[in-house]
């Protein structure tokens, strides 16, 4: 419950005023309400209505003066005070039902965008440790039972000002008769915490397997294409029967303990009443109207007993939820990149992008995943990127090349040694400036179901027809878009799904250019090109050496001819670094393995525009 109290508390302090000011309304309707129903009788009773007499101290004395009225006209002023105390206290109700949910909405709204942002000032290394669809998860299906928990938090504080205040009036009415239905509800309340244990236990395997089925169908849709092409809809349908059937079994045992705790409360209700009236008529002698009392008093109370329960249950149910969205922000406030994370997303300012004079250095640097295992991904790196040249990272598959851009873009901090950016290290406000001077390029990149416009304004939200036709000219990607039938107003699917995997990667290099990066990182981002249109890309590259710092990772010869640095790593340490003809010509270094000895590199004449993949080697 602690977790529940946590956002409870945030709640309040959320919203302040308004939300006391609510709950001093719920104290005057309630009073109104209980008035309304439970003082009927007495002024019945009072009016000479009903035949008998229920005393209520001080009551009697004020409504006494309605003896004086003649039965018609008593029973009119009776029912009129009724109605407009029941009026009153319905459309109050109705107000603060309306601003009941406007706290409760502007808070869930506040607490998804506090979830939103600690997520997105987090470091990547928290993204590294996590399934992406655990996150999707807990924002989407545990988000929602949160908003349903808080809302029935508020509306279980309401029930229990409602109940608190009925019993206030009821104990006016008949104190024995009212406590005694008090400890019953007290005693069935206790005896009912199991009913609330065994919900909370199920919550917890509500979240578990809301988990699995979440990440099941991110990765069943992800890998769409392999499943139909290898035939492999049988084994996933089975994955979601099976599944689904727990999930059923689930939900069906959670209704039978709601279902049985209601019996309970129902088969009580009855039990108690009969004995109430048993009791009072055989040992009491007591009269009709004291009856009636009894009946309303059990009437009024007992269903409130019922719902405050029933909400208890829900409520236990839903905190697994509560406690999966509380670690969610909590971890990834703990990951944030830097103290000022936070608030930086929330700047609207723009951050001015770092002019960077010499350029980028690692110093001894070394990094591994996870500190328990020996072997680094990377293993005291040093190095230099000199402003405005390209430099390309070669190795084989696995020896770190990537690793390397995440350290250098700041993404991954080193375990030992240091970046420097002009010989100083990356921290602080130089790093979020240097952010702001990368564009970078995946291999997969990230494109999302929209028009072509939409996918490149998401970098530069002003930019004007003009300055994306430059940046798409420049990546070769003008002259597809022209053929399509609504150029750039054409939807593209979901990651691009509509358009061929080179056209993708032109786009995207299109959209990083548009920003007019001072760094551009290119990461096996011209797998997918053809010979004719890499040429392009190639001559882009030249046009944007001396103007921009550009880092390339290719496992194509042809990509990087032209740098002016080539690092080669292998197995996380750096083998060899040079320009492309002096590494070319080192007989027995691992770069001209990787070329492949078949080339005639001493005349530096590779066959023009041919394929070729280093990982093979
Ligand atoms: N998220 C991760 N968690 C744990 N280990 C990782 C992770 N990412 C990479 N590695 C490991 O770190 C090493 C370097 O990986 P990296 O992706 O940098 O290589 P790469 O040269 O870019 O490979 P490729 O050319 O295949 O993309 C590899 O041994 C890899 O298994």
């Amino acid at each position: 419950m602690n977790i529940v109290l946590h956002y409870v508390k945030q709640l309040t302090s959320f919203s302040g005023r308004r939300l006391y000011f609510n709950l001093a309304g719920m104290v005057v309707s309630s009073l109104l309400d209980g008035i309304g129903i439970l003082l009927l009788i007495p002024m019945l009773s009072i009016s000479g209505i009903v035949d008998g007499n229920v005393s209520i101290p001080s009551m009697d004395e004020a409504l006494s003066f309605l003896r004086e009225f003649p039965v018609s006209t008593g029973l009119i002023l009776v029912l009129g005070a009724y109605l407009v105390i029941s009026v009153t206290q319905f459309i109050m109700q109705r107000k603060l039902n309306m601003q009941n949910v406007d706290i409760h909405q502007s808070f869930i709204h506040e607490l998804r965008l506090r979830s939103y942002r600690e997520l997105l000032s987090a470091k990547w290394e928290f993204y590294l440790n996590r399934r992406k669809s655990d996150i999707i998860n807990t924002l989407t299906a545990e988000m929602s039972r949160v908003n349903t928990g808080v809302h029935l938090c508020m509306q279980t504080t309401t029930s229990i000002i409602f109940t608190v205040i009925q019993i206030g009036l009821a104990l006016w009415i008949s104190a024995p008769i009212t406590l005694l239905v008090v400890i019953s509800g007290v005693l069935l309340a206790l005896f009912s915490r199991r009913f609330s244990k065994r919900s909370m236990a199920l919550g917890r395997v509500t979240v578990e397997l809301s988990q699995q089925y979440m990440a099941g169908i991110t990765d069943l849709f992800n890998g769409i294409k392999e499943v139909k092409s290898n035939r492999l809809e049988h084994s996933r349908m089975k994955w979601v029967q099976m599944l689904s059937g727990k999930l059923r079994q689930e939900q069906r045992e959670f209704t039978r303990i709601r279902t049985a705790s209601q019996l309970l409360y129902k088969i009580s209700s009855a039990v108690l009443i009969a004995a109430f009236i048993y009791t009072s008529v055989i040992f009491f002698q007591s009269r009709p109207e004291q009856m009636i009392v009894i009946i309303v008093i059990f009437s009024r109370l007992w269903p409130r007993f019922i719902n405050i329960q029933a909400n208890f249950e829900q409520v236990s149910s839903f905190i697994p939820a509560f406690r999966s969205l509380y670690e969610l922000q909590k971890h990834s406030n703990e990951e944030a990149e830097h103290q000022s994370a936070l608030a930086e997303i929330q700047d609207l300012r723009r951050t001015e992008p770092l002019r960077m004079k010499q350029g980028i250095g690692c110093r001894n640097v070394y990094f591994r995943y996870r500190s328990e295992e020996s072997g680094y991904a990377l293993e005291n790196v040093s190095l230099q990127i000199p402003v405005n040249q390209m430099t390309a990272i070669v190795g084989r598959s696995g020896a770190g090349k990537s690793t390397l851009i995440d350290l250098i873009m700041g993404l991954i901090q080193p375990e030992e040694g240091e970046v420097l950016i002009d010989g100083k290290p990356l921290t602080g406000e130089k790093l979020k400036q240097f952010r702001h001077s990368i564009s970078y390029v995946p291999q997969d990149p990230f494109l999302f179901h929209g028009s072509i416009r939409d996918n490149l304004l998401l970098v530069e939200p002003d930019a004007t027809d003009e300055r994306i036709w430059e940046a798409l000219e420049l990546s070769a990607a003008a002259s597809f878009i022209r053929q399509l039938p609504q150029r750039l107003d054409t939807l593209i699917g979901d990651r691009g799904i509509k358009i061929s995997g080179g056209e993708r990667q032109r786009l995207v290099l299109g959209r990083a250019l548009l920003r007019k990066p001072s760094i551009l990182v290119l990461d096996e981002a011209t797998s997918a090109l053809d010979t004719e249109n890499e040429t392009k890309i190639q001559e882009v590259l030249d046009q944007l050496r001396g103007k921009t710092t550009i880092l390339v990772i290719a496992h194509r010869f042809s990509t990087i001819r032209n740098a002016d640095q080539v690092i080669v790593l292998d197995q996380g340490r750096i083998v060899q670094n040079g320009d492309y003809k002096q590494l070319a010509l080192e007989q027995r270094g691992l770069f001209r393995k990787l070329l492949g000895a078949r080339r005639d590199f001493d005349n530096n004449q590779p066959y023009e525009g041919e394929v070729y993949d280093w990982r093979s080697n």
